[in-house]
Formats: C-alpha cells, sequence, structure tokens
C-alpha cells in the first residue's frame, strides 16, 4: 500500500477560515498530507479582527493529542496558538511521551487586529519547556522580539535574534520578514546553527495577509512529514505563500485570508 504521510496541528481555531486550524489543515491537504488536529482554543474570528477567545482546557487539550498518539501516529507536528503555560506544558509532555519528530513551532502572540493569543506569562514555558523539543520556530520579527529581548532594526539585529533562538534549543530558526515593510523584498532568514540563508520574494501589496504565518509553517510542517530537510521545506512554504497571497481571494470586509489552492494550481 502507498505510503500516507501524516501531520498534526495543535492550535487553536479560526471561525473565519483562514488562520489556525483551518489554514493548517487546508495546506496539509494541498500538500498531500493526511491532517489531523488537536484544539487548544476556539476563536470567534473573521477578517476584521477577533470578537472572542474562549480556551479549551487542558484536560481537552491532553486527550485529543493522546487519542492521536495512541492510534495513527504522525511524522510531523505543529503548534500555533497555545494560550496558556499550562496548555504548553501539556503539549510538551505529549510531544515528549510519543517521542515526535519534526515539530514546528509557530510562536503565535497576538492576532493582526491586535488581540492575544498567548498569555504575556505563558513566554517563559514557551521558552522553557516547548523550545527545546522544536525543529523549527518561525516567529515573525515582533515575536522574536519578545522571545530574545533584542529589538530588530537591521539584518544584524535579526541575526542575532536567531543566533539566540538556537542557543534556547531550537535547531532551525526562521525569522520570518512579512513585518519588515517598506523593503521591496519579503525575505525570510534561516540559521541552523552553522549559517544563515536566506528565502526571498517580491513584496507583495495587500492588505489580505490573514493566516500568512499559520499557513506558511504548515507548509513547512507538511515537507517535514514527506522527508524533505528544513532548507527544501522552508523553500516549498515560501513559494506556497507567495502563491497563496498573490492570488488572493477578496473575501470579508476588512484583513482577508489567502488562497490555498494557488500553489497546486501554480504547479499544474
Ligand atoms: N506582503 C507580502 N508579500 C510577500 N510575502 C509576504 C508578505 N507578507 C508576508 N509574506 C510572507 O508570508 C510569510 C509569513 O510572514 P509574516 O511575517 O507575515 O508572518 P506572520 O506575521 O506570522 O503572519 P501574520 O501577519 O499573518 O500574523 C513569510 O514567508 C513572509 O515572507
Ligand atoms: C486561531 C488563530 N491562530 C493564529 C492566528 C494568527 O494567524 P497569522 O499569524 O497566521 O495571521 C490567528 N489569527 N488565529
Amino acid at each position: 500500500m502507498k505510503k500516507v504521510y501524516k501531520a498534526l496541528t495543535i492550535a487553536g481555531s479560526d471561525s473565519g477560515g483562514g488562520a489556525g486550524i483551518q489554514a493548517d489543515l487546508k495546506t496539509f491537504q494541498e500538500l498531500k498530507v493526511f491532517g489531523m488536529s488537536a484544539l487548544t482554543a476556539v476563536t470567534a474570528q473573521n477578517t476584521l479582527g477577533v470578537q472572542g477567545v474562549y480556551p479549551l482546557s487542558v484536560e481537552a487539550v491532553k486527550q485529543q493529542i493522546e487519542s492521536i498518539g495512541t492510534d495513527l501516529g504522525t511524522d510531523a507536528v505543529k503548534t500555533g496558538m497555545l494560550f496558556s503555560s499550562e496548555i504548553i506544558q501539556a503539549v510538551a509532555e505529549k510531544i515528549k511521551q510519543f517521542g515526535w519528530k519534526n515539530i514546528v513551532v509557530d510562536p503565535v502572540m497576538i492576532a493582526k487586529g491586535g488581540a492575544p493569543l498567548l498569555q504575556d506569562e505563558a513566554v517563559s514555558a514557551l521558552k522553557n519547556d516547548l523550545l527545546p523539543l522544536a525543529t523549527v520556530i518561525t516567529p515573525n520579527i515582533p515575536e522574536a522580539e519578545v522571545l530574545t529581548e533584542i529589538s530588530i532594526r537591521t539584518l544584524k539585529d535579526r541575526q542575532k535574534a536567531a543566533k539566540r533562538l538556537h542557543e534556547l534549543g531550537v535547531k532551525y530558526v526562521v525569522i520570518k520578514g512579512g513585518h519588515d515593510e517598506g523593503e521591496s523584498e519579503a525575505v525570510d532568514l534561516l540559521y541552523d546553527g552553522e549559517e544563515f540563508s536566506y528565502f526571498k520574494s517580491k513584496r507583495l501589496e495587500t492588505k489580505n495577509t490573514h493566516g500568512t504565518g499559520c499557513t506558511f509553517a504548515a507548509a513547512i510542517t507538511a515537507e517535514l512529514a514527506k522527508g524533505s530537510n528544513v532548507k527544501e521545506a522552508v523553500q516549498t512554504a515560501k513559494d506556497f505563500i507567495q502563491a497563496a497571497i498573490e492570488n488572493e481571494l477578496g473575501i470579508g470586509h476588512g484583513h482577508g485570508p489567502t488562497n490555498h489552492w494557488a500553489y497546486r494550481e501554480k504547479k499544474r
């Protein structure tokens, strides 16, 4: 029988379908990986913002992961919105219990409109409990600043922050450049503990970038599940997100979602 590659996302639900669990599962599907999910929180959300956040109990999060670990197993895991230090600790414990590899941590902190998706006091649990298990971390510039306490203005600052995150136990650090506004290119930096690589694309002028971070990290996760190395996975993710932003859907009245099927259509 043909090998089926599997990926698990541990994240929050975005009712608007552009970010969170919904973005992750759509991306896994587009990249031909069987997607599974463990919900950490339900958000009432649309392109205009976040109207409500309802975290699940730690027990509910643990049990979902347990259900997957004791039956299906997975080739890769992505974490997104984790909300609290209790949930982070439970997720770290389960990842260790099942000995899972290919762990991609997207350290989601704040939604585009400013709503907090991670409690302030959970940052230390993220650093101490989850980062040492991470194969890849994918912060945007503001998230990298919070995690490293380094103010990032220049490329040198970004390199310094990447080194600091590597010291916290992450094998591969990707600091995304979506927030580096004013530049003509969107440049993502990868640090593997020895050297830096850069993944560049034309910066697209649009307000429809809701869920770009989730989608990008989910694409890395899917590619790792299929056996790609990290550099190949980041390149595919970069191509995937570029196509998804370029072919925006134009739905909703605010920051619209990206187009998850654009990459497949482009490849056809
Ligand atoms: N305007 C853009 N044009 C091209 N690529 C972009 C643009 N904005 C973001 N990207 C790319 O999208 C991916 C996600 O980057 P970004 O820094 O926006 O993440 P994020 O802040 O976590 O996402 P979000 O803004 O959805 O919270 C990266 O690969 C980045 O280079
Ligand atoms: C449930 C949930 N998870 C994550 C994000 C951030 O999404 P992104 O950084 O990709 O816009 C979000 N808005 N909602």
